[in-house]
C-alpha cells in the first residue's frame, strides 16, 4: 500500500495532561481520512505531531517518506483550526499573498472561485463574515495545490450551502488525487467524505475503519422512536425489544418493511404518540457508542422476543 502518512506510537503531553497517547495510524495516497472525536480528544494535537508543528515526546511520524519537516513545502498544506490572518487585507490579497510564498502556486483566481469567493474577493478580512473568512482560510491552504491537506475543522461556522460546497470541493480535490486528512465534529460530513475515519478519545485511536464498516460494527440497529411518555410497561406484552425515556419509546431492530407492523401493535396496545420517527444507524451513533457520550438520561431496557 502506498501510504502518504504513517505515525507510529506517538505520544505527547502537556504538563499532567495527556493529549496523544500512542497513536499509530497510516493514510493511504488519494485517501480521505477523517478524524473525530470529543472536545479535548486530541485531534489538533494530532495534526500538529503529523504537520511537524508539535514535536511528539515518543513516536516517528512520515510523511512521503520523510520527517514531516524535511517534506517539500509544496507538497503539504494545513488550514490550522485556529488561523488569524492579517485582516486588513481583502481576501484576493491574502490568496495573493500565501501563493506568493510557494514556488509553484495555483492562479488566485481559481482558487476564489472554488471557495465561492469570487464575487466577495474585495472586501477587507475583518469585514467578511465568520463564514466567508473560514472559505479565505480554506482557500489560502489550497493555493500550493498540496499533495497532502490536513484541515483542521475546516467547515466550522460555515452555512448549510458553504458547507456542502466546501465538501464537494473537498472531493473533487480528492478525486484529483490530493490526499486529505480531515478533523471534523460533523458526522455528517465525516460519513459523505471520508474512505476511513478513525475515532480519537481520551489521546487514543479507539477505532479505525471505513464509515460503512464502523456503523455495521458499532452503529446498533435500524430503530423507531415513538415521541410518547408512555413509558415501556404499556408496550411489555408487545413482544418487540424496547426502550424508553420519558419522552421516547424506542423499538429497537425494526428493519422498514416492517414498521407497518410494528405501528399497528402501538395503536393495539393503546399507545398515543405525538409522532414516529425511523432511522438507521449513522456514524452519529457510532460516536456516541464509543466515544462515550450517550445522552444524560438512561433509556429503559424491556426485553422481548423479536
Ligand atoms: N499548548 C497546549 N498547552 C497545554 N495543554 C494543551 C495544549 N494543546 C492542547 N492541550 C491539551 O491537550 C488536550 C488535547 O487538546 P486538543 O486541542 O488536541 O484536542 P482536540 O481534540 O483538538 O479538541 P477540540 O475538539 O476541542 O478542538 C486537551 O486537554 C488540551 O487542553
Amino acid at each position: 500500500m502506498d501510504n502518504a502518512l504513517v505515525a507510529e506510537d506517538l505520544s505527547r503531553s502537556y504538563g499532567d495532561t495527556t493529549a496523544l497517547d500512542g497513536v499509530s495510524l497510516a493514510v493511504v495516497r488519494g485517501e480521505v481520512f477523517a478524524l473525530i472525536g470529543p472536545n479535548g480528544a486530541g485531534k489538533t494535537t494530532l495534526v500538529r505531531a503529523l504537520t511537524g508543528t508539535t514535536t511528539p515526546d515518543s513516536g516517528t511520524v512520515s510523511v512521503f517518506g520523510s520527517p514531516p519537516d524535511a517534506v517539500d513545502e509544496n507538497r503539504i498544506a494545513l488550514l490550522p483550526q485556529a488561523f488569524s490572518p492579517p485582516e486588513r487585507l481583502t481576501g484576493r490579497e491574502l490568496l495573493e499573498y500565501y501563493a506568493g510564498l510557494y514556488d509553484h502556486s495555483r492562479p488566485v483566481e481559481d482558487v476564489l472561485s472554488e471557495i465561492g469567493m469570487a464575487a466577495d474577493a474585495e472586501g477587507w478580512y475583518e469585514t467578511l463574515s465568520g463564514g466567508q473568512q473560514r472559505r479565505i482560510c480554506v482557500g489560502s491552504a489550497l493555493v500550493n495545490d498540496p499533495d497532502l491537506l490536513f484541515l483542521d475543522e475546516p467547515t466550522t461556522g460555515i452555512d448549510p450551502a458553504g458547507r456542502r460546497d466546501l465538501r464537494d470541493l473537498i472531493a473533487d480535490l480528492a478525486d484529483g488525487g490530493t490526499t486529505v486528512f480531515l478533523t471534523t465534529h460533523d458526522m455528517a460530513e465525516a460519513e459523505a467524505l471520508a474512505d476511513r475515519v478513525g475515532l480519537l478519545a481520551d489521546g487514543r485511536l479507539v477505532e479505525v475503519g471505513s464509515p460503512e464498516a464502523l456503523v455495521a460494527d458499532h452503529g446498533g440497529e435500524s430503530r423507531l422512536v415513538v415521541e410518547t411518555d408512555a413509558g415501556t410497561d404499556a408496550f411489555a406484552d408487545s413482544g418487540y425489544r424496547v426502550s424508553a425515556t420519558s419522552r421516547t419509546l424506542t423499538i429497537h431492530g425494526i428493519r422498514p418493511e416492517k414498521i407497518g407492523e410494528a405501528v399497528a401493535a402501538l395503536e393495539r396496545a393503546g399507545i398515543e404518540y405525538e409522532s414516529l420517527s425511523w432511522t438507521q444507524p449513522s456514524l452519529e451513533d457510532v460516536y456516541l457508542e464509543l466515544a462515550g457520550e450517550r445522552g444524560a438520561e438512561e433509556p429503559v431496557l424491556a426485553g422481548g422476543a423479536r
